[in-house]
C-alpha cells in the first residue's frame, strides 16, 4: 500500500517535472511579448492527461470540503465597517503547502522551474517566491468582475493561470478578458492545457460568466514589494502635449483609476454579474458610484493641470473628451504607439 502510494507520488512528480521542462523551454519567446503587451498565451502547456490529473485533484479538494466560496472583505469609502462580498458559484483556496495525496498539485507548487524561467525571460521580474490558488467555477454563470490582481503592496508581480477543462466550446463562456488599457481588450478562451501569463499589477482582467463547470490553477509570483512600488519608466516623450500626457499617465498609478473610469459601465455590470445581491453588495455598488465621481473629478483636475503647460492646445478639455480620444487613438488605431505602458 505504502509502496503503491510512493510510486504514484513519484510518477506524478516525474510527469509534472517533465512537462514543466517542456513548457519552460518555450518561455524565452514569452519575454518579448509580455514586455510588449502585458500578457502571453502558451497553448498546450500541459497535455490532456496531466490536465485531467490536476483537475481531479482540485475536484478531490472540493469533495473534501477544502475549497471555500470566494468571499472578500472590502473597505469601501463612506462605509463604517468592511463589507463582505460573496461571489456566487466560485470555490477556491490558496495553498502554501499541498499534501502528498494531491501529488500533481504538490509538484506543480514545489517545482520552481516556471518562476526561474520567467525570471530568465523577464530580467526585471525578479520573483523570489510563489503560491498557488486552485479554483472551481460551478458554472451556471460563475464569473469574476474586472480587477487587478494587486495594487502592488504585496509584491505580487506575475499571474500564471492554467486552464484544466476537458472540452471548451464557443458558447460555454468563462473566457478571461485582458484589458491592457489604454489598448483594446483581448478575449481568451479557457481551453484545456492553456497557460495565460500576465502582469498581476498592471493588467486589468475579468472572467466572463461560465455556463459550464470550469477548473483552473493559478500560480502567483511574488517579489520584494519595493520593486512593485518603484515607478515604471515613462515612455519616450515625443509627440504633442496630449501624447506626452498619456505617456506620463500610463506610467503613473492614476492609469488604474482612469481604466476604471473608461470601463465604468462594463466594470459595474461585471460586479453585478459576479456577486450575490446582498445588502453589503448594494452598499458596495453605491461606493463604486461615489468612487467614479471622485475619479472623474480628479481627471478633470489633472487635465486642467496639463492644459496649463500645453502650448499646442492638444490636451482634451473634459474627462469625457479624454476617454473618447483614448478610444479613437489607442483602441481604434488612431495612434500607433504600443510603448506607453511598461508592463514588466
Ligand atoms: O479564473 C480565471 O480565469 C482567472 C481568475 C482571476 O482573475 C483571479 O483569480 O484573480
Ligand atoms: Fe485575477
Amino acid at each position: 500500500m505504502l509502496l503503491r502510494q510512493t510510486t504514484r507520488r513519484f510518477t506524478a512528480a516525474a510527469a509534472v517535472d517533465a512537462q514543466l521542462r517542456a513548457v519552460t523551454a518555450r518561455l524565452p519567446a514569452a519575454g518579448a511579448a509580455l514586455r510588449a503587451q502585458g500578457f502571453y498565451v502558451v497553448d498546450d502547456a500541459v497535455p490532456p492527461a496531466l490536465a485531467h490529473a490536476l483537475r481531479d485533484e482540485i475536484a478531490a479538494l472540493h469533495t473534501a470540503d477544502r475549497l471555500y466560496p470566494n468571499a472578500t472583505h472590502v473597505y469601501a469609502k463612506g462605509e463604517a465597517a468592511p463589507l463582505l462580498l460573496e461571489k456566487t458559484r466560485i470555490y477556491e483556496t490558496e495553498l502554501l503547502t499541498v499534501e502528498a495525496q494531491y501529488g500533481h498539485l504538490q509538484r506543480w507548487f514545489e517545482n520552481a522551474a516556471l518562476r526561474t524561467a520567467l525570471n530568465d525571460a523577464l530580467p526585471t521580474l525578479r520573483a523570489d517566491r510563489h503560491m498557488i490558488k486552485v479554483q472551481y467555477n460551478q458554472g451556471g454563470g460563475g464569473c469574476f468582475p474586472m480587477h487587478f490582481d494587486t495594487y502592488g503592496d504585496d509584491g505580487k508581480c506575475l499571474t500564471a493561470v492554467l486552464y484544466l477543462n476537458e472540452v471548451w466550446q464557443p458558447g460555454d463562456g468563462g473566457e478571461i478578458v485582458m484589458y491592457p488599457f489604454p489598448y483594446a481588450p483581448t478575449i481568451i478562451a479557457p481551453t484545456s492545457g492553456r497557460l495565460v501569463l500576465f502582469s498581476s499589477q498592471r493588467m486589468l482582467h475579468r472572467v466572463l460568466p461560465s455556463a459550464k463547470p470550469r477548473f483552473c490553477l493559478t500560480t502567483w509570483m511574488y517579489r520584494d514589494a519595493s520593486l512593485n512600488r518603484a515607478p515604471p519608466p515613462v515612455a519616450s516623450t515625443s509627440g504633442d502635449a496630449y501624447v506626452r500626457m498619456m505617456a506620463k499617465l500610463c506610467a503613473s498609478p492614476f492609469r488604474a483609476h482612469l481604466a476604471k473610469l473608461f470601463y465604468a459601465d462594463e466594470w459595474r455590470a461585471s460586479l453585478e454579474q459576479s456577486h450575490a445581491a446582498t445588502p453589503a453588495f448594494a452598499a458596495y455598488l453605491k461606493s463604486f458610484d461615489r468612487e467614479m465621481a471622485t475619479i472623474a473629478a480628479a481627471t478633470a483636475q489633472m487635465l486642467a493641470n496639463f492644459a496649463m503647460k500645453d502650448t499646442d492646445g492638444a490636451v482634451p478639455a473634459t474627462p469625457a473628451a479624454l476617454l473618447a480620444r483614448i478610444r479613437a487613438d489607442f483602441q481604434s488605431g488612431g495612434i500607433d504607439r504600443r510603448d506607453l505602458v511598461a508592463w514588466f
